[in-house]
C-alpha cells in the first residue's frame, strides 16, 4: 500500500499491528472517474415485499431450520434471501466459519484475493471458529483484505473502537498482512475520516484489489459480514436517519448516532448493496422483532435499515433460534 509506511500518529497498544492510513497527502491516489453511481434503482428499494417463503428442515441436527425467501425489490430485479436458523449461537458460529472459509477459497481461486468487510458488535464474537483449527491453518490469510463497514471515531485503543474489537478477537490471531488491513484514520474528524476512507476505497478499486459492480461502478466487496442492532440498524445506518437515503457517497459520517459513541463513519447502502455476498449474523431474543419484520410478516411503524439490505449478489442470514423465535 502506498501509504502503509505512514506511521500511526495516534497512540496504539504495542500489541496492535501497524495498519495503513490513507492520507490526502499521499501522492498515490488515483481519482476514480467515469464511474456512475447507481440511481434510485430497486437495488436499494425501500419497498421490498415477500413473494414466497419456504421453510426446510435441514439434515444437520445442529441446524434448526433453513428458510428461503424470494424478495422482489423492483419490477425486474429480485434478491433471494436465504436464512439459516441454528439451535445455538455456538452452532451458528461453526457453520459461519465454514461458509466464510468456502467463500475465501472460491474467491482466491477466481481472482487471487478476498475482500472482506466486517462490522463491529456481536458479529466479531461469532467469527471465533475461524481462528481455530482447521480454518486458522487452511485459509490463505495472505490473500485477505479487510475493511470495516462502520467505525466509531475514537482512538484505536479505545474500548468503543470496532478496530480494537476485531484486533483483540480476530486479527491478532491470524496472519493477514498488516498492509491488507484498512482501518480508519483516527487522527481525523468524522468528516475527514469518512472522506479519507472513501479515498482509500477508490485507491483499492483503482489498483484492482476491490472489484466494482458492472451495473454501477460501485465497489463490490466479495463478502460483507454484518451485524444488526435490536432497532434494526446495520452498519451505522439508523432508523429514520437521512443517511439511509444517501446515494452518492460511498462512506458517510454521522455525528449524532442514537447509539453511543455519537461520531461514526459508515458505508452507505449503495456500497453495501453492491456486494457479491452479504451475510447478516443475528443472535438473541432481543433482535427477534427486526428479524420478524425483515423476514416474516412482522410490522414496524418505520422502515428498518435492515430491510434495505438487498445486495446485487447473495444475502444470507445466520440466525440463532432466539433471534428467529417470531418467524
Ligand atoms: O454500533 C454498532 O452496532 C451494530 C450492531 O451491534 P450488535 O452488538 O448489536 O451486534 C454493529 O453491527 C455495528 O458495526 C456497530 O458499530
Amino acid at each position: 500500500m502506498a501509504s502503509s509506511s505512514q506511521a500511526l500518529s495516534a497512540p496504539l497498544r504495542t500489541r496492535a499491528p501497524p495498519i495503513p492510513f490513507f492520507s490526502r497527502t499521499s501522492s498515490s491516489w488515483f481519482p476514480v472517474t467515469n464511474r456512475s453511481f447507481r440511481g434510485s434503482s430497486g437495488l436499494f428499494s425501500t419497498q421490498a415485499s415477500s413473494s414466497s417463503i419456504s421453510v426446510i428442515r435441514a439434515n444437520n441436527p445442529e441446524k434448526f431450520s433453513c428458510l428461503k425467501t424470494k424478495v422482489s425489490t423492483s419490477a425486474n430485479m429480485a434478491t433471494e434471501k436465504k436464512a439459516q436458523v441454528f439451535d445455538s449461537e455456538e452452532a451458528l458460529s461453526v457453520s459461519l466459519a465454514k461458509y466464510i472459509a468456502d467463500l475465501s477459497e472460491k474467491f482466491i481461486k477466481q481472482k487471487g484475493s478476498f475482500t472482506v468487510v466486517v462490522s463491529g458488535g456481536s458479529l466479531i464474537k461469532s467469527l471465533r471458529k475461524l481462528v481455530e483449527a482447521p480454518y486458522v491453518d487452511s485459509i490463505d490469510w495472505s490473500k485477505w483484505h479487510m475493511f470495516w463497514v462502520d467505525e466509531r471515531v475514537v482512538p484505536k485503543d479505545h474500548p468503543d473502537s470496532n478496530y480494537l474489537l476485531a484486533f483483540d478477537s480476530f486479527l491478532s490471531k491470524v496472519p493477514i498482512p498488516p498492509g491488507n488491513i484498512y482501518a480508519i484514520n483516527d487522527a481525523l474528524s468524522a468528516e475527514g475520516a469518512a472522506d479519507d476512507y472513501e479515498t482509500c476505497i477508490k485507491h483499492m478499486v483503482h489498483n484492482g484489489v476491490i472489484s466494482t459492480s458492472e451495473a454501477s461502478g460501485i465497489p463490490k466487496f466479495d463478502l460483507m459480514l454484518l451485524g444488526m442492532g435490536p432497532d434494526g440498524h446495520v452498519a451505522s445506518l439508523f432508523p429514520g436517519h437521512p443517511l439511509l437515503q444517501e446515494k452518492s457517497k460511498w462512506v458517510a459520517f454521522i455525528k449524532e448516532s442514537p447509539k453511543p459513541p455519537p461520531e461514526r463513519i459508515t458505508f452507505t447502502f449503495p456500497v453495501i448493496n453492491s456486494s457479491a455476498n452479504v451475510v447478516l449474523v443475528v443472535a438473541g431474543a432481543g433482535k427477534a422483532h427486526p428479524v420478524h419484520v425483515a423476514l416474516g410478516d412482522g410490522q414496524d411503524p418505520e422502515l428498518l435499515p435492515v430491510q434495505m439490505v438487498s445486495p446485487e449478489g447473495e444475502l444470507t442470514w445466520f440466525l440463532d433460534k432466539d433471534a428467529a423465535s417470531k418467524l
